[in-house]
């Protein structure tokens, strides 16, 4: 079940709750629609005597993309756990609406005697996920990150990296509703940092997603909350607007008239044949095909702010 965010229920004393402009009202449409999926107050974690999170009170709504940062040991990991249940509160209360969790974990098991395909089919089905769709999901997950020649390697033997890719596609094959990753670039080329990137822009339209961080490409390409987290405390948590990345793509037509026929795209013609196009990143392999299909040649591409 959801947690149903109440304007009187988050109202009055409670600083933190208030401070995230969905639920002060500062963001209104969201407000009407989105829904508190985890819920913390005043909440302590304490493992072998020692205080790993202190006084935590945080508030998630279903939709949000968040990034804990926080140096080495200052409670990020700890955090996250206590989001997704892995820890429970020694202190406080908690709510965590039900819901269909992916994790990455900071460090992927060593001792895995699975080959990386045994062990994502094993994933899918414990999941419960049809054996066809999966297949095919895995498959193109295995293109995505470039990993196909160790399918059969028992993930033990793998390299960092790729044990870290599989994590990363181990916790999206479940189509999770809130995807949790503890510091997910750790390890990887940049080359794969940027599909990871991509593939987590493409679930933030309807996941929620929650990742620890040191790294501000990360943050600055997902999050529009950042959380603050030192000696276990959250110490900040703040918003940020992240400019809508475009790609304006340049292209020649074979006639005019066929911009008519595109009128949906934000488009203007610079020279006799020739046009421009500004396209949301997130639609610009859409609008390639289209362009494509009609007879186009596509000049340029590049990205913006
Ligand atoms: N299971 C545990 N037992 C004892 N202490 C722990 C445990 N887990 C975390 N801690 C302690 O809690 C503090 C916070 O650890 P946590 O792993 O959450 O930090 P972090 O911000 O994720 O660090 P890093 O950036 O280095 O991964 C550290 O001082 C750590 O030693």
């Amino acid at each position: 079940m959801l947690l149903k965010i109440e304007d009187e229920q988050i109202g009055g004393n409670d600083k933190l709750l208030n401070s995230n402009p969905i639920q002060s009202g500062k963001i209104k449409e969201k407000q009407r629609f989105y829904m508190d999926i985890f819920k913390a107050r005043k909440v302590s974690k304490e493992i072998a005597g020692v205080k790993v999170l202190q006084d935590i009170s945080l508030c998630v709504s279903q939709g949000e993309t968040i990034a804990i940062k926080g140096t080495n040991g200052s409670g990020k990991s700890s955090l996250i756990k206590l989001i997704g249940g892995i820890y429970e509160p020694s202190y406080g209360n908690i709510e965590r609406a039900e819901m269909n969790i992916g994790y990455v974990p900071e460090h992927f098991p060593e001792n895995i005697r699975f080959s990386i395909n045994d062990y994502l089919h094993l994933i899918a089905k414990i999941s419960g996920k049809l054996e066809q769709k999966i297949n095919k999901k895995i498959e193109s997950y295995v293109d995505v990150f470039a990993i196909g020649e160790f399918l059969q390697t028992p993930l033990r033997k793998c390299s960092k990296g790729t044990k870290q890719k599989v994590g990363i596609i181990q916790a999206l094959l479940k189509e999770p509703d809130l995807i949790l990753l503890d510091e997910p670039l750790t390890g990887l080329d940049q080359t794969t940092q940027s599909k990871v990137i991509k593939l987590l822009q493409a679930f933030a339209n309807n996941t929620t997603i929650i990742l620890t961080t040191h790294e501000q490409v990360l943050i600055s390409e997902l999050a529009p909350r950042i959380i603050e987290v030192d000696k276990g405390k959250i110490i900040s948590d703040s918003f940020v607007e992240i400019k809508e990345k475009l790609n304006i793509i340049k292209a020649k037509v074979p006639q005019n008239s066929i911009l008519q026929e595109l009128t949906f795209i934000d488009q203007k013609l610079i020279e006799e044949n020739t046009v421009e196009v500004k396209v949301p990143f997130t639609e610009s392999d859409k609008v390639l095909k289209i362009l494509l299909e009609q007879g186009c040649s596509i000049i340029e591409l590049k990205e913006m702010r």
